[in-house]
């Protein structure tokens, strides 16, 4: 037993040895600075000498020694933060993580001891001063327990900031040994660390966890890429921050392969926003593209919502029918009904018969895009005319008169194609559509239920049409997320549109074989006007509240994945999407039988216990039967149940501040007021004046965030919000790390204990 001042006094003294080693690798640092400054100025004074070998690696060193000093003079607190000590090894190791070795008891000694922090950082001798955490020597940090300690005797975690030293908290894995190093019994010295990470106060950015990553969360980052490694977790089980850190594991694992080329899908702009922090913080800045879902397509930003009803229309997979008969509905949609052209000395006709049988030929039964086909519109719509121009006249009788007939059918060709009003007529009978276009066709009720048969109802029709109708007919005005997977349907089905050329190649015949011979000129003028559809092609793909996923946003997503491996984190008890069976259809469409890893994550690090236990009730009538997952600590502060009993929303709005300007009071952090989508502006108001810490969030943007403390407000009110209000209840009782309120409204007074009846 040491007594208390013993027990500083070798804190003290771990410190010290700690602030040695991170005085050690500063210095190596400052070395390999000086050694890439000096390469700098050599390379510029000898920019032609050496071989190109030798100047690629030069190049290289200097990038890599400009990227260290990059993220030092970035301070961040805790750049080193972790070490293990480890016994002899004797057996091999797999992929870093050491199977369980039986230990000599008689010979406990420290063998060996790795210093681990945000980056790798060797001595002049190429020894590793710092191993990256992401390396396989590293796992162990992450993966050790005392029920599988593998060779690790002990596991410290170190606290700094900036070049100093603050603070050592051990885990001493193997109690049944006193080990020694140097000839010194292993000391071991605890502060709290992961407790007081959990309570530190939360600003509007989420933090890495890098120095406390847990073993089941290292497990899903280290996972192996190829297939797909779906994750399922309560809410604060990290799995966000587990995402967000399998992506730099990648990149560390396989950099040629996965810069630049990592997508992570966010359900929102909110989240992207409080998430894309991290990713820099682990040294990978701008490697990896987090975008929210209504920001998939490139130059659309979804801004607005849409209320439940229609947003389950829009996410359906049966949009996929309607949008291909819109598409088609879209060009006839004003057409003219007659072609006349005056040629080979009379008025040849096409009536509006006719122009239905070509158009139908012209479509065929293919998937062409609708906008790749005008070529062959032109050229169906002249075979037409051409046949109106010789009906009168005997087929050709021998080999002479049909080679005749064929020089005459090209001249009438060239010269009908160039009349103006040919030409005016392919513009107005075969437009080139734009994907808003079409969607915007849609508001028209009467249109939107014409082609719906069977694909919606007419009910689901009228309610499309009327969240569409505030959109241009040329579809200009704001979009929601679920409009945006439409849009990008629809550029499936449309394809880029053609510029009006006057010679045009029919992609049909080009995919059949049967195109003429054509000049370069035309071959040229054809590859600019079919210039595919600019779509990235990601190698990794992270969906973070995968939940959260329609079956069209599904689609869109896969549309950017097909060759790509991928992570999928979500908790289906959060979700937000009435029918998930059509989701994991589409979901299983998308990754089309790549192999699966799951995975559970089960402890909650966001919401003390007492938080967790009031959102348990909710789920339990949420999701019947989900588990909740382990709240890691308590505050020993309940929640508070709030009332205002009278349905006037200047009352409402005067609890609703009284509780937020509490709260602010209590927490050094964030704030954050949710409640019900349509209250939102009403709320907007009651953060007025409160300054930045406080917030005022819809239910369905509260998806994925964390505050300090909230007040969830009108907990009826959301649960009652759609098919799913109950699960986006339960999102909103679990964002907070501290404190939370749940303020009712006259429709849920609390009983004699205090409690709505929702959450008793
Ligand atoms: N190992 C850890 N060490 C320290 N903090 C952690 C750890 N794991 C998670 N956290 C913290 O717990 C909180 C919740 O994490 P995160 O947001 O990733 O959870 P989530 O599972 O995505 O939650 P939700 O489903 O509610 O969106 C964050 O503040 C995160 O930093």
């Amino acid at each position: 037993m040491h007594s208390s001042s013993d027990s500083d006094t070798i804190r003290d003294r771990e410190i010290a040895g700690e602030q040695r080693h991170l005085d050690t690798v500063y210095h190596r640092l400052e070395e390999k600075l000086a050694e890439a400054e000096y390469i700098l100025e050599d390379a510029a004074k000898r920019v032609q000498v050496g071989t190109p070998g030798a100047l690629a690696e030069r190049d290289a060193q200097v990038y890599r020694a400009g990227a260290h000093l990059h993220r030092l003079n970035a301070e961040f607190e805790d750049f080193l933060f972790g070490r293990i000590d480890l016994q002899q090894a004797d057996a091999p190791e797999e992929h870093g993580i050491p199977s369980q070795t039986p230990l000599d008891p008689a010979d406990p000694a420290v063998a060996e001891t790795l210093h681990i922090g945000r980056l790798g950082v060797l001595d002049a001798e190429f020894g590793p001063l710092v191993i990256d955490w992401r390396a396989p020597a590293a796992a162990p940090f992450y993966r050790s327990t005392p029920l599988e300690p593998g060779r690790v005797i002990r596991r410290r975690v170190i606290r700094s900031k900036g070049r100093k030293v603050l603070g050592v908290e051990d885990d001493l894995l193997r109690p049944d040994l006193t080990p020694t190093l140097d000839g010194q019994e292993l000391a071991v010295v605890g502060d709290g660390a992961l407790m007081a990470s959990l309570g530190r106060a939360r600003s509007h950015s989420m933090r890495d966890i890098v120095s406390s990553i847990q073993r089941e969360q290292d497990e899903v980052i280290r996972a192996p890429a190829p297939g797909a490694t779906l994750v399922t977790g309560g809410p604060g089980t990290g799995k966000t921050a587990v995402a967000l850190h399998r992506a730099a594991f990648l990149l560390y694992q396989d950099r040629r392969r996965y810069a630049g080329g990592i997508l992570v899908v966010s359900p929102t702009a909110l989240l992207v926003s409080y998430t894309e922090g991290v990713l820099p913080s682990l040294g990978e800045e701008g490697q990896v593209a987090i975008r929210a879902v209504g920001s998939l397509v490139d130059g659309i930003e979804a801004g607005r919502y849409d209320t439940p009803e229609a947003a389950h229309v829009k996410g359906s997979a049966r949009m996929v029918t309607l949008l291909r008969r819109a598409a088609k509905a879209a060009l006839e949609l004003g057409a003219p009904t007659e072609l006349k052209v005056f040629a080979k000395g009379e008025a040849l006709r096409l009536d509006a018969n006719k122009l239905r049988t070509v158009r139908g030929n012209v479509i065929g039964s293919g998937g062409t895009p609708l906008n790749l086909l005008r070529p062959r519109a032109r050229r169906l719509l002249l075979d037409a005319l051409w046949q109106e121009a010789i009906r009168h006249q005997p087929r050709p009788s021998d080999h002479y008169a049909r080679e005749q007939r064929q020089e005459e059918k090209e001249a009438f060709d060239e010269y009908v194609s160039d009349e103006a009003v040919f030409l005016d007529f392919l513009d107005a009978w075969w437009p080139a559509l734009t994907p808003r276009r079409v969607l915007a066709t849609l508001k028209q009720s009467r249109h939107t239920n014409r082609i719906a048969r069977r694909a919606v109802t007419p009910d689901e029709a009228r309610l499309l049409a009327s969240s569409l109708s505030g959109l241009t007919d040329r579809g200009e005005g704001p979009l929601s997320a679920h409009d945006v997977a439409m849009v990008d349907e629809l550029q499936l089905l449309l394809g880029e549109a053609a510029r009006r050329v006057v010679r045009e190649v029919d992609a049909v015949d080009m995919l059949t074989g049967l195109d003429e011979v054509t000049t370069y000129a035309d071959r040229s003028s054809r590859q600019r006007d079919r210039v595919p559809v600019e779509r990235v092609e990601y190698a990794h793909v992270i969906v973070d509240e995968a939940q959260d996923l329609t079956p069209m946003q599904w689609r869109m997503v896969g549309r950017r994945s097909r060759m790509a491996t991928w992570t999928i984190v979500g908790d289906p008890a959060q979700s937000s999407w009435p029918f998930p069976q059509e989701a994991q259809a589409a979901m299983d469409e998308v990754l089309a039988g790549k192999p699966r890893r799951r995975h559970t994550l089960t402890v909650n690090y966001r919401n003390p216990s007492e938080i967790a236990e009031v959102a348990a009730k909710v789920l339990a009538l949420a999701a019947p039967g989900t588990p909740s997952p382990t709240a890691v600590r308590s505050t020993g502060l309940a929640p508070r149940f709030a009332a205002a009993a009278s349905a006037d929303p200047a009352v409402f709005a005067a609890a609703a501040r009284a509780e937020l300007t509490r709260l602010l009071a209590e927490v050094d952090g964030t704030v954050a007021v949710v409640v019900p989508m349509d209250r939102r502006a009403e709320a907007a108001g009651w953060i007025e004046g409160l300054g930045e810490r406080a917030v005022a969030l819809g239910s369905l943007e509260a998806k994925g965030l964390e505050y300090d403390a909230t007040v969830v407000a009108d907990p009826v009110g959301i649960a009652g919000e759609s098919e799913a209000g109950l699960r986006v209840l339960y999102v909103a009782l679990t964002r907070a790390t501290q404190r939370l309120t749940v303020l009712s409204g006259p429709d849920d007074l609390p009983d004699v204990d205090g409690v709505p009846a929702l959450l008793r």
